[in-house]
């Protein structure tokens, strides 16, 4: 049996990353995997400007007086003249601040005592008060993105600022999926004995767009060598990599194992976790297929935890490590198991402290529990957990993501 930890770096050295890329315009560019370094060409703000509604003067003046004429009006998009000395600048919020002056004050600082005459009132000034300094957000020829990162909104905002139009990104990598077990009839079919409701499909359709790649829904799949074996040729020649879930442990109703048998490679694992135990990893004619086991928790689970960072390393993303979340637990996990377990759990504010509750029921067919569930706790193998103990819990929807 292989350590959770085994299998995943075991799968992450065999990605092997999408090398096509292409341009794109930045309003089609969000959750997309950046493939070429961002280099500012410019400055940002371009020009040191004003924080505040106000006036601009320099230090100097104010040590000597606290009246002042006002000799300009610089509303912001404006080009200023420099300061007459001993004047203040009438200056709006994110205009340029005139040669001459060195810090703002702020219009409730100051009142009018004429037409074109102010009183500063402020108690304490500073040079460099309320500027904002050329470059202070990106300097010239500065890396503000770097490749293999995600993009997000404020990437976009970051991006437009130095007046880029377009980026240059991987292109989504293709996905084709597939469910296996004769056992299952989709949504909407009358019920039949011994029959279930597919859930995994719409899980897996789901969870691959959803991370930004682009699916191709095989359906379902009869449970015959020569169903599965068509099915997998089909995906295998128009995705860049194959996932199904079904028919990975040892029943001989399981056609994976030989279909892929005949077409490629496989390996068959027995990880030491919970939910998840087994899991399938090889090649059809040469595509990479991940086999998720067939409970539908067990499913959801490897995929979070395997085909998630599989896809975004071959995808060419960067961050790829969900980052836990230390907290205490509020449940008692009594019978240490040798598995790790990746109990389906939610954060709740207790008394101004968040702690780890668990759903009740941990079955790994009860997906009730990874929608009552907000994220994984982990219990390591072979411990028990108090109230109080500190947990590592990783949110179904990391935020960088
Ligand atoms: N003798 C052994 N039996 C089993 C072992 C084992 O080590 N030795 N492992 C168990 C574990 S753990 C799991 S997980 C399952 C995984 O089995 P398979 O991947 O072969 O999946 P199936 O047998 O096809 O299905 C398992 C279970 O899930 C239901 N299922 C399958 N597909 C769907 C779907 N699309 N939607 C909803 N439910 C689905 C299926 O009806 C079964 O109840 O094997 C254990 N057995
Ligand atoms: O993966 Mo199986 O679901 O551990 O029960």
């Amino acid at each position: 049996m292989k350590t959770f930890d085994e299998a995943l770096h075991y799968l992450l050295s065999k990605v092997k990353q999408t090398q096509k890329t292409e341009t794109i315009s930045i309003t089609e560019a969000l959750g997309r995997v950046l493939a070429e370094p961002i280099v500012s060409p410019v400055n940002v703000p371009p020009h040191d400007n004003s924080m505040m509604d106000g006036y601009a003067l320099h230090s100097f003046d104010l040590e000597h007086n606290s009246v002042f004429k006002v000799s300009q009006r610089i509303p912001a998009g404006t080009t200023p003249k420099p300061l007459v000395t001993g004047t203040a600048a009438r200056i709006f919020t994110g205009a340029p601040i005139p040669q001459g002056a060195n810090l703002v004050i702020m219009q409730e600082e100051t009142e009018q005592i004429s037409d074109n005459e102010i009183k500063v009132n402020a108690s304490k000034t500073n040079s460099g008060q309320n500027i904002r300094v050329t470059g202070e957000d990106i300097a010239e020829k500065a890396t503000i993105l770097k490749p293999g990162h995600k993009l997000r909104p404020q990437d976009l905002g970051l991006i437009t600022s130095i007046g880029f139009d377009k980026v240059t990104v991987f292109k989504p990598l293709t996905i084709a999926t597939f469910t296996t077990g004769d056992e299952l009839l989709e949504p909407g079919q009358a019920t039949a004995p011994g029959k279930i409701y597919n859930a995994n499909r719409y899980v897996l359709n789901g969870l691959v767009p959803q991370l930004g790649f682009s699916l191709i829904d095989l359906g379902r799949v009869e449970d015959t060598i020569e169903s599965t074996i068509e099915a997998m040729k089909q995906a295998a020649k128009v995705a860049d990599v194959v996932i199904t879930t079904g028919g990975v442990s040892v029943g001989e109703e399981d056609h994976i194992k030989p279909a892929i048998e005949q077409l490629g490679s496989l390996d068959m694992w027995k990880v030491k976790m919970k939910p998840g135990k087994p899991l399938a990893y090889g090649d059809i004619e040469g595509t990479p297929f991940i086999g998720l086991p067939g409970n539908p928790v067990s499913a959801f689970a490897t995929f979070n935890l395997f085909a998630r960072p599989y896809l975004l390393k071959m995808q060419g993303a960067t961050n790829l490590k969900a980052k836990p979340i230390w907290l205490d637990a509020d449940f008692e996990w009594l019978k240490a198991g040798f598995r790790r377990e990746f109990a389906r759990a939610r954060l709740v504010n207790k008394n101004q402290k968040s702690v780890i509750e668990i759903y009740p029921n941990q079955g790994s067919g009860v997906l009730t529990s990874t929608v009552w569930a907000d994220g994984f706790v982990v219990i390591p193998e072979d411990t028990q957990i108090h109230k109080g103990d500190k947990v590592a819990f990783y949110p179904f929807n990391p935020v960088d993501e």
